[in-house]
């Protein structure tokens, strides 16, 4: 439940040893202060500050260890999603629970509270718990960015920034202090409420309850179960804490006055039990209004049963209609399941099916409802990544993927690759599960049951299969040499219920691509399978043999050859790279030249022909750059809208501008590489 952590700063100076060292000598030392001086305060406050202390030791060899700030504290973080903090939690919502029902009952039925130092001990031991929650709440590790946040600083600040440390607070508000003035034990049948009734704030705790509830709806196996729970606990305790105020009403109005109220006399009126067992069944009747109550007779007696009729009806409207949603979702499987077999049933009776394939249909039916509920695994999991849903099915099928040979020392990756593609199918006594000659379109590992491999006869059985076993994966696999091609060599037929696996033909081909290994031995088994029958070609399954070694010859030379033109085009291409970067480098050096020696003028109109300087760096520059055009992106021309055209001479570059045709100076002159 706690956690206590290292953290440390810097890498280089952390060694686990040392650090146990460390800590070990930490918590001696607060046992020691703790015993000795008796000081208050955090156990992560202690913690750093002894840490501190022990590490400014210069004898200690640790020393410059903590120069180089390694810092190392004991700290104390609570993981709200572990076993202990829900266990916590239970305890928690039972002193919750305590004060919800006790505090009001013992406020009204005075007879109750008669036992002070009982309930003292009851009352301050929910008070403890409280106190102690309050210090588990403020330490509840929370989420960001997905990683848990231990950091006690944090924490503090998470929890004072939500609303929790206000609930907290108010519900550890010491009320009792008012027993001071106002003596428990002390209000009879002339005198309420009792003074317990100022602990009425310790209900502020309750969102804890809900957390509880919440934490056991998700923990749990049977939500549903939890879910009625919850809402019945919430009608008693409705129910109860109607009954203590119908009991505090009679009370104001007056015991006996009239027939509406509490009637206190006689002997059986005035005990405890009569008491609450009355008020309990008076608010049943009104909450629910399920009864004839006694007729009002006072406004506040109208009022009051008003109120309760139309809490009844809404809150217990809702009540039921949720009660009554989640039994009927609880049924919701087998009323599904029924109709299916309900529609099945109704078309074979139009359709005039055989009464004994009828009746093998719906033992199928019941067979397929009794193992397993009719759940429909696939849409169960849909929502889950592939990854889970394959970590699910293994646990879920392992015992027998563990049986069946080929899985037996296959790469994880295989297994997790065809455990998605199995589908469950169940077979009946006698059913044909494929027949020889049919075209084989997927193999069976048999999970359950006993099967027996048939010859034509229907009789001779040439093999019996059991959990773990795998067949039909011979016509699947398409064996060169196979004289039945793609079909089935062999009838197999169901002996009892079996629950098989069906693997399709393209799903094992798919994940047998990846796993050669997994492939030459299922290949090996259907061959001996073959050879057995008889059914083998064995020239034309050697010379697959060799077509295929010289094939995967041919590729690994082809593998080979490709590698080595990788490499040489990357050669190439490293080289083609850093020409070009060289070239740019020429080419900026030369716009430098042809920029400098433009800016001497401004004259828009010059042309670039004639025997100038700019002319001769713009020869220079074509014969640098030979088959590159030029286009001189930022001229004025280009901005005002004007088209811009380039032309290129031997030895001169002309810019022109439409509609009117007039050679620029060119300013800068870039490579356009688009070209
Ligand atoms: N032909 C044959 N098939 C067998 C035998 N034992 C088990 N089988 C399985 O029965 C299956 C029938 O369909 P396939 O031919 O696809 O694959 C066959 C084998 O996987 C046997 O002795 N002979």
């Amino acid at each position: 439940m706690f956690y206590f952590y290292y953290q440390q700063r810097d890498d280089e100076s952390g060694k686990t040893g040392c650090l146990q060292r460390q800590i070990s000598r930490i918590s001696r030392n607060l046992r020691y202060r703790i015993s000795g001086e008796g000081r208050s305060g955090t156990p992560d406050w202690f913690l750093d500050k002894f840490a501190a202390q022990t590490f400014d030791d210069p004898e200690e060899p640790l020393y410059q260890a903590k120069r180089s700030k390694l810092l190392c504290g004991l700290k104390l973080a609570f993981d709200p999603t572990s076993p202990a903090h829900y266990r916590w939690l239970a305890i928690v919502s039972l002193a919750i629970l305590y004060n919800m029902v006790f505090v009001i009952g013992r406020a009204v039925f005075w007879n109750l509270d008669d036992l002070t130092y009982f309930w003292f001990f009851l009352d301050y031991l929910c008070d403890a718990i409280y106190i102690v929650d309050t210090v588990v709440h403020i330490h509840e590790g929370y989420l960001e960015q997905g990683l848990m946040v231990k950091d006690s600083t944090m924490l503090r600040r998470n929890y004072l920034n939500s609303d929790a440390w206000r609930f907290d607070l108010i519900s550890l508000l010491p009320t009792d202090i008012t027993y001071y003035w106002w003596t428990p034990g002390s209000c009879d049948y002339n005198r309420l409420p009792c003074p317990v009734i100022v602990r009425l704030n310790r209900l502020f705790r309750l969102p804890r309850l809900w957390e509880w509830f919440d934490r056991t709806e998700t923990v749990t196996s049977f939500p549903n179960a939890i879910r009625i729970f919850k809402v019945v606990m919430a009608i008693l305790i409705l129910i109860h804490w109607n009954a203590c105020l119908y009991f505090a009403i009679s009370y104001a109005i007056g015991f006996g006055t009239d027939n509406w109220v509490y009637n206190i006399t006689g002997y059986r009126n005035e005990t405890l039990s009569h008491q609450y067992i009355y008020s309990f069944y008076w608010s049943t009747l009104t909450l629910t209004t399920i009864g004839e109550t006694p007729q009002p007779e006072v406004d506040l007696e109208y009022v009051f049963v008003v109120a309760d009729f139309l809490a009844g009806v809404l809150i217990f409207a809702t009540i039921v209609g949720n009660i009554g949603s989640m039994i009927s979702n609880m049924n919701v499987a087998r009323v599904e399941f029924q109709n299916k077999m309900d529609g099945v049933k109704q078309y074979m009776a139009f359709r005039k099916v055989s009464g004994e394939l009828e009746a093998r249909v719906i033992r199928w039916f019941s067979y397929t409802w009794a193992e397993s509920g009719a759940l429909d695994e696939e849409n169960v999991l849909s929502s889950l990544p592939d990854k889970l849903k394959a970590e699910i099915a293994i646990r879920v099928h392992l015992d027998t993927l563990r049986k069946v040979r080929i899985f037996q020392d296959c790469e994880p990756g295989l297994l997790e690759a065809l455990v998605l593609k199995l589908r469950l199918q169940v077979f009946s006594p006698g059913d044909y599960i494929c027949r020889k000659g049919d075209v084989g379109k997927e193999m069976y590992i048999v999970k359950r049951g006993r099967l027996q491999v048939v010859a034509d006869d229907g009789k001779t059985v040439l093999a019996t299969l059991s959990a773990g076993s795998v067949f039909g994966e011979v016509s699947v696999l398409e064996i060169a040499g196979n004289r039945t091609g793609n079909r089935r060599t062999a009838n197999v037929r169901s002996l009892g219920y079996s629950d098989l696996f069906c693997l399709a033909k393209r799903d094992l081909w798919e994940a047998l691509a990846d796993y050669p290994d997994a492939r030459a031995t299922l290949t090996e088994r259907g061959c001996q399978l073959l050879r057995k029958d008889g059914l083998l070609d064995e020239t034309i399954f050697e010379n697959a043999q060799t077509t295929q070694q010289s094939l995967e010859d041919t590729v690994r030379k082809l593998e080979s050859t490709v590698h080595m033109l990788q490499n040489r085009l990357e050669g190439l291409l490293t080289d083609v790279g850093e020409e070009q970067a060289m070239m740019k480098q020429r080419l900026m050096r030369l716009e430098t030249r042809v920029i400098e020696s433009d800016e001497d003028t401004d004259d828009d109109s010059t042309s670039l022909d004639g025997p100038d300087l700019r002319s001769e760096i713009v020869k220079s520059c074509l014969a640098e750059i030979q088959g590159t055009s030029f286009i001189a992106p930022n001229h004025p021309a280009r901005e005002r809208g004007h088209s811009l055209s380039i032309e290129r001479s031997p030895g001169l570059l002309h810019a022109t501008t439409e509609p009117r045709s007039k050679s620029f100076r060119l300013k800068r002159i870039l490579v356009d590489h688009s070209k």
